[in-house]
């Protein structure tokens, strides 16, 4: 526009080199080249152009999607890009599209379900996209509880096939992205039935549409399950009804490394645990981990340069305005947020490494980290999204009235992300996941079994539920060790409490589903520690560049002292810290906002994310907020006749009318 950066004094007071940052939020300087490369590259070109999306109809918006996601391919293999490269450009093009699930569900799946040998089948077709798939779990019925599922696959000995089959309406599929209308194959759950037995949900790998002209294979009923929820947003996704009437598939599209079906019709367990069935979702869940952070800073950075750039009120002798950012309310709600999202960034690349540590493990029959991994994903999962969505709208709020405008990206970007605390588990059901696995943990603590891994610190069950926190000024809430001891005996009292009521109860399961409330919170608490000690032990590493471990540790105290605020409740009935020592933490809050006020420009610009990647004008890179909004206004199609279409019809008459009536 003119060229001319408004936010350059912003950028001028940082204390910390910016570009050193960059490579600690991508995760080296590897990653961040790859990102940078591929981030410009999407936004240079014409073809991924994404600011129409809020104003195109429902056929039109998927058929650009659909478009998109062919020209996205066609780069990819033009460019001859790597798998991680490819993996950001779909990124970058930031639509939602059926590719996700087929790149992360259905190949994910048939990796870590299928065997060698349906892997080296499936996997290259599914490589080269000519075949596309989908992840076919849910039903109209049943979606949190897998094992409710309806849809069976009866093994039919005479032609050593499977029959699917959907018996009732409720075991229609319903959900899966991409089945609606562009999945060629699924993988599909079903419950397994050999000679009259039913086994339980297994996976199974069912071709749904021609390959020839795309039209429905015989005995199946497929479609998509309408609007959804934000204009654009995620209607650019495909969710699909799937019915199935007697539909053959051979017996070896059953994925069959948890178990197996023989010529025979024999049923047989590997020596794997059964669990496995459910590895894909352990392996999706991490990856909205990292997920999270992105759309959480991609928020912030919006919601700070805005802050930057309004002004109002507290101009004195006619001199500007004052910044909003400037205001304490609105950095006690926007920089805890901008902590979060590096938060999210550092357990998210902790969680990859033990998901990668678990994957290893599993391929030499090591199943010992599994309930952690599992319980780490579902938590992990649960808390950063429920934090991400909330954060979201809140950064929405803090961008006043020109936040609620499609033009500043937050409403599409909240309507996009909101259903991540649903999809891949709802966020409750996965936190009652952990509560079960604390409580086992806390069961076993007499029993000479030592606690490991995020639980480790149950170890010291004795100290935890006595100590009395230390901290007697409030530079003292600076010190990780007080923070930490704080937040694990918050966590381990509030458990043991659970655990102590459990035994009140005769039938455990009634005493669980009493107290579910309570054991909930004991899990957020658990894994709030998760985050808040790996941010700490992230600090511990080498972190090159000048100032940078400086603003990671103010942005860690704040993470750790703004939910030991707004938990204020959890620390105090518990007796883990004083009144007192409570309103410390504030004060030192406060202050800490102070030392990252003149660096939060600098802070969101580590993101490093283009303004095609952002998609709004309030967050754009140079702060020209309001010749932007202006402009951006008269595109509306509705400015293109300045009379609008339906004057004569309805505006006209009524003015006719009225001034009959004031003639009277
Ligand atoms: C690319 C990104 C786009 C994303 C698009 C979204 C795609 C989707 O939404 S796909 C559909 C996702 N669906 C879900 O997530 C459903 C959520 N529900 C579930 O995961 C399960 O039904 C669940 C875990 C709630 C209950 O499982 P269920 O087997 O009925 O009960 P439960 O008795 O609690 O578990 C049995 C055992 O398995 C363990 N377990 C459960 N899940 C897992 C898992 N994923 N991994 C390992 N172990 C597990 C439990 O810890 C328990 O262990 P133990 O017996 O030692 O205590
Ligand atoms: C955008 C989107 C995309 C999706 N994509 C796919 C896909 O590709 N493939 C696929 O298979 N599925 C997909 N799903 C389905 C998704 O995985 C399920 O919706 C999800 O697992 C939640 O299940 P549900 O809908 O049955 O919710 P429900 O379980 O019916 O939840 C309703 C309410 O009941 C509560 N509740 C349920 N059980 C309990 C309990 N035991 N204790 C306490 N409270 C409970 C929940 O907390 C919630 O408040 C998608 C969903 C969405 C929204």
């Amino acid at each position: 526009m003119d060229g001319i950066d408004h936010l350059a004094d912003e950028r001028n007071k940082a204390q910390f080199d910016v570009d050193a940052m960059k490579i600690v939020w991508a995760g080296s300087r590897h990653a961040f080249e790859v990102s940078d490369r591929i981030s410009k590259l999407v936004a240079a070109d014409p073809g991924f152009r994404k600011d129409n999306r809020p104003m195109l109809g429902r056929n039109e918006l998927f058929k650009n999607t659909l478009r998109k996601a062919a020209y996205a391919w066609k780069r990819i293999i033009e460019l001859h890009l790597s798998e991680e490269e490819a993996a950001k450009l779909r990124f970058y093009v930031d639509e939602p599209a059926y590719t996700d699930l087929h790149w992360g569900m259905f190949v994910p799946a048939i990796k870590g379900q299928g065997t060698e040998e349906q892997q080296q089948k499936w996997l290259p077709l599914a490589y080269k996209m000519q075949i596309i798939g989908c992840y076919g779990q849910t039903e109209l019925g049943h979606g949190s509880n897998v094992q409710g599922l309806e849809t069976t696959a009866t093994f039919d000995p005479q032609t050593d096939e499977f029959v699917i089959h959907s018996p009732t309406l409720t075991s229609s599929k319903w959900w899966p992205g991409g089945l609606g209308k562009v999945s060629t194959h699924g993988v599909i759950y079903a419950r397994l039935i050999t000679d009259g037995r039913d086994h339980g949900v297994h996976g199974f790998i069912v071709q749904l549409r021609s390959l020839e002209d795309h039209s429905p294979l015989p005995g199946i009923t497929v479609g998509d399950i309408g609007m959804k929820f934000g204009n654009g947003a995620y209607n650019t996704m495909d969710n699909g009804v799937l019915r199935f009437d007697h539909v053959r598939i051979p017996r070896d599209q059953m994925l069959m490394r948890v178990s197996q079906v023989t010529r025979e019709g024999k049923y047989m367990q590997s020596d794997v645990p059964r669990q496995l069935v459910y590895g894909t979702m352990v392996y999706v869940r991490q990856t909205i981990v990292a997920d999270a952070s992105c759309a959480l800073s991609r928020a912030v950075c919006i919601a700070t340069r805005y802050s930057a750039v309004r002004r109002q009120f507290g101009s004195q002798d006619g001199g500007p305005e004052s910044q909003v950012i400037d205001y304490k309310t609105q950095q006690n709600r926007l920089f805890p947020l901008l902590a979060s999202a590096y938060a999210f960034r550092f357990v998210g690349e902790w969680l990859k490494w033990l998901y990668t540590d678990v994957t290893q493990r599993l391929q030499t029959n090591d199943f010992s980290t599994l309930p952690e991994a599992h319980a780490c994903t579902a938590g992990l999962k649960s808390v950063t999204t429920t934090a991400t969505a909330d954060g979201i709208e809140e950064c929405r709020k803090l961008c006043g009235g020109h936040g609620y405008l499609c033009t500043s990206g937050l409403p599409e970007l909240f309507a996009v992300y909101v259903p991540a605390c649903t999809y891949e588990g709802d966020n409750i059901v996965l936190l009652l996941q952990v509560a079960r696995f604390l409580m086992k943990t806390v069961s076993q603590l007499g029993s000479g079994k030592k606690p490991v891994g995020t639980t480790s610190y149950m170890g010291q069950i004795e100290h935890l539920m006595q100590c009395r926190s230390n901290v007697q000024r409030a530079e003292d809430w600076l010190k990780p060790s007080a923070i930490l001891e704080a937040f694990e005996s918050r966590a381990a009292r509030m458990s043991v409490a659970c655990a102590q009521n459990l035994t009140k109860f005769t039938n455990p399961e009634e005493g669980f589903a009493e107290l579910s409330a309570d054991l909930v919170e004991a899990a957020v608490a658990h894994c709030q520690l998760i985050i808040v000690s790996k941010f700490i032990e992230k600090l511990l590493q080498d972190i090159p560049g000048k100032g940078v471990r400086e603003q990671l540790e103010a942005l860690c105290n704040i993470y750790a002292l703004f939910l030991l605020h707004k938990h204020q409740g959890d620390f105090l009935s518990t007796g883990c810290i004083t009144a007192k020592q409570a309103s410390l933490a504030n004060d030192q809050l406060r202050s800490l906002y102070s030392q990252v006020r003149p660096n939060a420009i600098a802070l969101v610009d580590a993101f490093n994310y283009t303004d095609h990647f952002l998609g709004s004008i309030l967050g754009c890179y140079d702060g020209n907020v309001y010749p932007k909004l202006y402009e951006a206004a008269w595109k509306d199609p509705l400015n293109d006749s300045v009379v609008p279409e339906g004057y004569h019809e309805y505006i006209r008459p009524l003015l006719k009318q009225n001034l009959r009536t004031a003639r009277l």
